[in-house]
């Protein structure tokens, strides 16, 4: 059995966070496991307004020891992290652990925020969890902000971003346009420091995309742990994003999240 581990935030709501997650390894054939960072709980009575309760690293690093030295794994990927104390461990755990494939999703926003959460981790993100990352996978304002490029705007921005993020020590850098990007493709860019691979699919008219971002990057570390390339576990990915994307739906009026058996029950297979 393939195994991999989330260390990431709780989204009570369910779609995205360390529950996406953990249904996208389940969908993937992979062993989930999981360290837990910060909680995300929302207010029904005032707008759907996140609140998010930070875990100590007094309380994260027994999770961590459990997983990487109690049992091992294929793969792992990072997700909201929310604080720097958190990311250092984080840090120093990769390296004594000798964790290959290192999934790290820059989390800094939540859909519909274009405000950092936790502006002060931009930095340690950038100089501790990029340069040990396999694949790092910044959307259009983590990319920004990682990268000191100005407002993504383009295919060619994105480029550039890429490009940037690059030369912090990243293996591969996967920036995605997503629903943002003025294109009438979903394109993501994936730099691996020689070639630009552009992986483009459908552009579905939905503001239900809570948790794409987790989900992707989750069924990238699923694919990774199974042994394949990068190249192939980023291909496999988009697809199955796509059908999530292409069959989400709303769970209230403030959130929509994407639908993680999609590839499986109406998509491209296994
Ligand atoms: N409306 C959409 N239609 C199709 N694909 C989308 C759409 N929005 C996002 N995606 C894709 O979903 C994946 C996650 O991207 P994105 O939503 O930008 O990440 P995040 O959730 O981290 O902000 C990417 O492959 C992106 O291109
Ligand atoms: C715990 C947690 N992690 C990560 C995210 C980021 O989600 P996305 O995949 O939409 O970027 C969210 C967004 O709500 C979240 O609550
Ligand atoms: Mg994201």
């Amino acid at each position: 059995m393939y195994k991999a581990l989330t260390i990431a935030g709780s989204d009570t709501s369910g779609g995205a966070g360390i529950q996406a997650d953990l249904k996208t390894f389940q969908e993937r054939g992979v062993y989930g496991m999981t360290a837990l960072t910060t909680i995300v709980t929302m207010d029904p009575h005032n707008g759907w307004a996140h609140q998010v309760f930070p875990i100590s690293t007094e309380v994260l690093a027994p999770q961590l020891e459990t997983v990487l030295h109690g049992v091992g794994v294929d793969a792992m990927k990072t997700g909201m992290l929310g604080s720097v104390e958190i990311i250092e461990l984080v840090g120093r755990t990769i390296d004594r652990e000798n964790v290959g494939n290192v999934v790290i999703d820059p989390v800094m926003v939540c859909k519909g925020n274009d405000e950092a959460l936790h502006p002060e981790t931009t930095v340690s993100l950038r100089d501790v969890l990029v340069p040990r990352s396999t694949i790092v996978t910044p959307n259009l304002f983590e990319a920004a902000q990682l990268s000191g490029h100005a407002p993504l705007r383009t295919v060619e921005d994105m480029k550039e971003a890429a490009a940037a993020i690059k030369k912090l020590g990243a293996k591969f850098v996967l920036v995605k346009g997503g629903g943002k990007l003025q294109h009438d493709k979903a394109v993501d860019v994936l730099y691996d420091g020689e070639t630009f691979e552009l992986l483009e699919s459908d552009r579905i008219e939905t503001a239900n995309t809570h948790g794409a971002g987790c989900t992707y990057s989750a069924a990238i570390t699923a694919e990774l742990a199974k042994g394949k390339s990068v190249r192939e576990a980023v291909r496999t990915a988009k697809a199955f994003i796509t059908e999530a994307i292409r069959h989400s739906f709303p769970l209230n009026q403030y959130v929509g999240p994407t639908l993680h058996s999609a590839y499986r029950v109406y998509g491209g297979g296994n």
